[in-house]
């Protein structure tokens, strides 16, 4: 059989922005590989470039440099809307502010990355089962602008797995959280892993860093990244 191609693969990833008349260098050089299976959570104080950093792995954005290999294709040259297709296939998102649609329901925000393609019975089954897996099934009726925060994170969790994505990308995912659901989406993150996912979770949280003992952890600072020592399991 052929050698899967890991599901994140960046290398020599620059970006810069212009800042007023200036060019300011956010990332410089950012190399990394996350394989099916991986839990790697990417910390760094507030304004080190993780967002930048998981919107450039989610193709979400160009970088200036360097290029991000999605399950073994490049993206930063792909016209947008090819990138786009790409994207919805390989990458499901869990964004810092949660962006759900308020005036749907919760059912219909886990549907929303199907309806390209349609939305039948089948897919319906599987929100569903998504919602239950989250424990927020009774929740499916619900309108989104009537979920707590907790519930929310859990919904575009559902969101994000809908199309089953090799890639899961997660922005602070437990910004916002009581200890008990920090500590669950600590769980979910590792098990999600175990089936045979990539998930990158950028987080400055501590307390998901300690739960998710089996993570690999990278530190951005200065606009590179520096490995951590593998924690004894
Ligand atoms: N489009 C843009 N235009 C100007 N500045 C930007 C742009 N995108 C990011 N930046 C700047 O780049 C730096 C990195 O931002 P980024 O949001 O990636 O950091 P972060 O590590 O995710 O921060 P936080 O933890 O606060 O969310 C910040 O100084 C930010 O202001």
């Amino acid at each position: 059989m052929a050698q899967m191609a890991a599901a994140v693969r960046v290398e020599g990833l620059v970006k810069r922005i212009r800042d007023g008349r200036t060019r300011r260098t956010i990332l410089d050089g950012i190399s990394l590989t996350v394989e099916r299976g991986e839990l790697v959570l990417l910390r760094g104080p507030s304004g080190s470039g993780k967002t930048t950093l998981l919107a450039l792995v989610g193709a979400m954005l160009s970088p200036t440099s360097g290029e991000v290999h999605l399950d073994g294709e490049a993206t930063s040259r792909l016209r947008e809307s090819y990138r786009a297709k790409v994207r919805r296939q390989k990458v499901g998102f869990v964004f810092q502010d949660v962006a759900l649609v308020d005036t749907m329901s919760a059912r219909d925000n886990v549907l929303l990355p199907c309806v390209p393609d349609g939305i039948g019975p089948r897919e319906i089954e599987r929100a569903d089962a998504l919602l239950a897996r989250f424990g927020v099934a009774s929740l499916a009726r619900t309108e989104a602008r009537g979920l707590s925060g907790g519930e929310r994170q859990r919904v575009a969790l559902a969101r994000a797995l809908m199309r089953d994505p090799p890639l899961l990308l997660l922005d602070e995912p437990t910004a916002h959280l009581d200890e008990e659901r920090a500590a669950s989406i600590a769980g979910d993150l590792v098990a999600l892993a175990r089936e045979g996912r990539a998930v990158l979770a950028a987080t400055h949280d501590p307390r998901l860093t300690q739960a998710a003992g089996v993570a690999r952890i990278l530190d951005l600072h200065g606009g590179k990244l520096h490995e951590q020592e593998t924690p004894a399991a």
